[in-house]
C-alpha cells in the first residue's frame, strides 16, 4: 500500500527511565510545524507522563493501566479508531510504550488490521537504551532483549555517564543482537541530523539496503532470543518458499518477532523482498539485480527459541536444483 495520504506512526520503546519522554519532547520541539498525536501507555501511574510532555495541548491519548501488549491491545485498537475520526487534525502519530511492553504486539494493528492500515503506516520503532544499565537489563529482562531486537533505531542514551571504552563494548553487544538497527550514542536523546520520523523501516528499499550489511553467517543467541541469518546463492522455487513460509508462520508465528528476506526468483529481474512481523507477512518487489551483483538469497530471523538448523535445512530445500 502506498504511504501517500497515510499517517506515519513511530513507536518509541525503551527501558524504564532510559529517556523516552526526553526524546518525545525533543521530537516535538524540533518539528514545530508538525501536528502530533501521542498515545501514552503508562504502567500503573496514569497521567504522570502526560504532564511531562510539553508543547502539546490536545492530541494526547492515554491508555489505562496494564501493559499495552496484553490486556490493552483492544484498547489500542479503540484508541486508533478514535484517532481515525480526527485524522485531519494531526500528521504524525507517536506511541510511547512502557518499559515492559513487547513491541511486536504493539506493531500488530499496523500489520494486521485493514482499517488501521488504510489510515496509518508504521514508519519504524525507536528503542531508548540506558548506556549505564543496558547490560544488566539484557541479562535480567526478556522485554529489554525484545525491545532491542525489534528496533529499527536504537538510541544508546546517557552516554556521558559511562566510559568511552565501555560505550563501545555495549554498542557491539547491541549490533550483535540486532544487526538491522542503526545505533546512535546520545546524550539527552540528542539524535543530531538523523531523520528520526522518516525511517521508512518497512520499505522494501530499506530492507534491501540493510540486508547488504548482514554478515553471511550471523548468529547470536541471547537467553532464548536468537538472531540468525542464512545466505545461499542460486534461484529459489517460489512455490516451495511460499508453502514453507506460510506453514512456518501459521504454526510458529508467535515465535518470530521479525523475519526479513531477499530472494532471487526465476524469470524475475528484481529482488523479491519478504518481511514478517509475528505471523503477518508481505512480499514485494525491490530494485533490479545489478549486472555485476552476485544474486545471493538472504534471510534473517529474529525470534524466540528458534531451531536454526531446521530453518537452514528448510530454506535450502527451497532452492531450485541447478
Ligand atoms: N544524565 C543523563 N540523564 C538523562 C539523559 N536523558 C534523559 N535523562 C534523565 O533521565 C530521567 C528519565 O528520563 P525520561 O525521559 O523521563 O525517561 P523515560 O524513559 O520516559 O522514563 P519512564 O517513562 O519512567 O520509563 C530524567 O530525569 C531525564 O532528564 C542523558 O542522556 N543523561
Amino acid at each position: 500500500m502506498e504511504n501517500i495520504n497515510r499517517i506515519p506512526v513511530t513507536i518509541i520503546t525503551g527501558f524504564l527511565g532510559a529517556g523516552k519522554t526526553t526524546l518525545l519532547n525533543r521530537i516535538i520541539a524540533e518539528h514545530p510545524n508538525k501536528r502530533f498525536a501521542i498515545i501514552e501507555n503508562e504502567f500503573g501511574e496514569t497521567g504522570i507522563d502526560n504532564d511531562l510532555v510539553v508543547g502539546i495541548e490536545d492530541g494526547i491519548f492515554e491508555m489505562s493501566n496494564g501493559c499495552i501488549c496484553c490486556t490493552l491491545s483492544e484498547e489500542l485498537h479503540e484508541t486508533l479508531n478514535k484517532l481515525l475520526q480526527q485524522s485531519d487534525k494531526f500528521d504524525h502519530l507517536l506511541i510511547e510504550t512502557t518499559g515492559i511492553a513487547e513491541p511486536s504486539s504493539i506493531a500488530m494493528p499496523f500489520t494486521t488490521d485493514p482499517l488501521v492500515q488504510k489510515y496509518f503506516y508504521l514508519d519504524g520503532t525507536i528503542c531508548l537504551a540506558d548506556a549505564q544499565y543496558l547490560e544488566d537489563s539484557l541479562k535480567d529482562d526478556e522485554n529489554a532483549v525484545q525491545q532491542v531486537t525489534f528496533a529499527d533505531l536504537i538510541l544508546l542514551n546517557k552516554k556521558e555517564l559511562v566510559a568511552e571504552g565501555y560505550l563501545k563494548e555495549v554498542k557491539e553487544v547491541l549490533k550483535k543482537l540486532n544487526p538491522y538497527a542503526d545505533i546512535l550514542t546520545t546524550q539527552n536523546a540528542d539524535y543530531g541530523s538523523k531523520k528520526i520520523l522518516d525511517l521508512k523501516a518497512y520499505s522494501p528499499e530499506k530492507v534491501e539496503e540493510k540486508s547488504s550489511f548482514i554478515p553471511a553467517h550471523h548468529h547470536h543467541h541471547h537467553h532464548h532470543i536468537v538472531s540468525h541469518s542464512i545466505t545461499a546463492t542460486g534461484m529459489v522455487n517460489p512455490q516451495e518458499l511460499e508453502y514453507w513460509l506460510t506453514v512456518l508462520l501459521q504454526l510458529q508465528g508467535e515465535a518470530f518477532y521479525r523475519i526479513k528476506g531477499i530472494f532471487h526468483f526465476p524469470n524475475e529481474d528484481r529482488k523479491v523482498i519478504f518481511q514478517a512481523v509475528r505471523n503477518q507477512s508481505a512480499i514485494t518487489l525491490g530494485s533490479p539485480w545489478r549486472p555485476e551483483e552476485e544474486r545471493t538469497n538472504r534471510m534473517v530471523f529474529i525470534g524466540k527459541e528458534l531451531n536454526t538448523k531446521v530453518l537452514e535445512r528448510r530454506f535450502k530445500q527451497c532452492l531450485l536444483k541447478s
